[in-house]
């Protein structure tokens, strides 16, 4: 399916347009809940997810069967700023890595059983630097959000989406300070490793950007401060609502990403849940500021759709139980 936006104007309108969660199913699989073979609420927030994933999957027994993780990856012109603990080339080498099976991501994906999918964005041509030009033109940035779009496959039942970018916790800090406020040492942190000196030098990199690009619009935040990786992203949360797909977000990068969506129309991160805190100092303050709880909080601060493929495993676990489990009246197990 081509991307139904050529414009960021166009974009604007396909958020405002999206439709919520299938109200009946929702309420149906609600009901379903309250007969299974449990005290009530005993299981807790997998009962929530459960409820949240028939809403979006349209039916009273959600299911995962065919999950999809998308990493999206991109290079970033504000490197040349030394911001990172590791090399740019890095960002490509990692890809080689992730499409020879080697990478953290395809253990994981494995282990939900998930098709994983690796799209490099223009990885020889970095965004620009964001201390001194937008990172991205409106033509680049419609082209990273349309791949992104495009990456979605409409048989997916859930989806992680993640990425890899060397350098791009800058540009996610700068998104941080741009849609929520605060002063850039509020949303910078330690990335790939760097040391306190690295992170007071990306403190001063995020108030360049910010004084440089001063905008209100959540999507010109996304096209001056971020990256190609992020748009994609974005790109592609917005598509699995189109196609009612529930996704799971990954880290600080992956939710600056979708917390453009969220400041560009309310409600467009609905049908999405935060997969895991990440040791990424600021992650905790976007989660808050988008009214999300993260599933897991096990330190992680890979990216690359690791948490958010390791969350899925609850997800999973969630719709196993509401849709396996029988009722009182099944099982002959008296109700209260
Ligand atoms: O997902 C996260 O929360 C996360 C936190 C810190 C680092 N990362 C990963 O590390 C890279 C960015 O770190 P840096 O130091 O190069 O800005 C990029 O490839 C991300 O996937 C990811
Ligand atoms: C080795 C390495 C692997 C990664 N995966 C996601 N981001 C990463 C950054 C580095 C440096």
């Amino acid at each position: 399916m081509t991307a139904p936006f050529a414009t960021l104007d166009d974009f604007q309108a396909v958020l405002a347009a999206q439709s919520g969660p299938d109200v009946r199913a929702q309420e149906a699989a609600e009901a379903r809940n309250m007969q299974l073979t449990k005290p009530p609420a005993a299981l807790g927030r997998l009962e929530d997810i459960a409820v949240w994933m028939a809403g979006w999957q349209g039916t009273d027994k959600p299911h995962v069967e065919t999950p999809q993780v998308i990493i999206f990856a991109g290079n970033h012109g504000v490197t040349a700023q030394g911001v990172s603990a590791f090399p740019a080339e890095v960002t490509e080498q990692m890809v080689l890595n992730f499409q020879h099976g080697g990478a953290a991501i395809n253990q994981l994906s494995t282990v939900v059983g998930a098709k994983l999918d690796v799209h490099a964005l223009e990885l020889d041509r970095p965004t620009a630097d964001f201390t001194t030009a937008p990172a991205m033109t409106e033509a680049e940035v419609i082209a990273a959000l349309s791949t992104g779009w495009n990456a979605v496959d409409p048989s997916a039942d859930l989806l992680a989406v993640g990425e890899m970018g060397i350098g791009n916790t800058t540009p996610a800090a700068a998104i941080g300070a741009a849609l929520f406020g605060g002063v850039a040492a509020d949303w910078v942190g330690r990335g790939t490793g760097v040391d306190d000196a690295g992170m007071q030098l990306k403190a001063q990199v995020v108030t360049q950007g910010l004084t440089r690009h001063a905008t209100d619009n959540p999507l010109q935040v996304l096209r001056c401060l971020g990256g190609r990786e992020l748009a994609a992203m974005a790109g592609a949360i917005a598509s699995a609502r189109h196609h009612r797909i529930p996704v799971v977000m990954d880290g600080f990068i992956c939710t600056a990403a979708a917390s453009c969506l969220h400041k560009a129309q309310s409600g467009a991160l609905d049908h999405v849940i935060a997969g895991h805190l990440s040791a990424e100092g600021a992650h905790g303050r976007m989660l808050e500021a988008l009214g999300k709880q993260p599933l897991v909080s096990l330190d992680l601060r890979l990216g690359e759709g690791s948490g958010a493929a390791l969350a899925m495993n609850i997800v999973k676990a969630a719709v196993a139980c509401h849709s396996g489990m029988a009722t009182f009246a099944e099982a002959g197990v008296s109700d209260a």
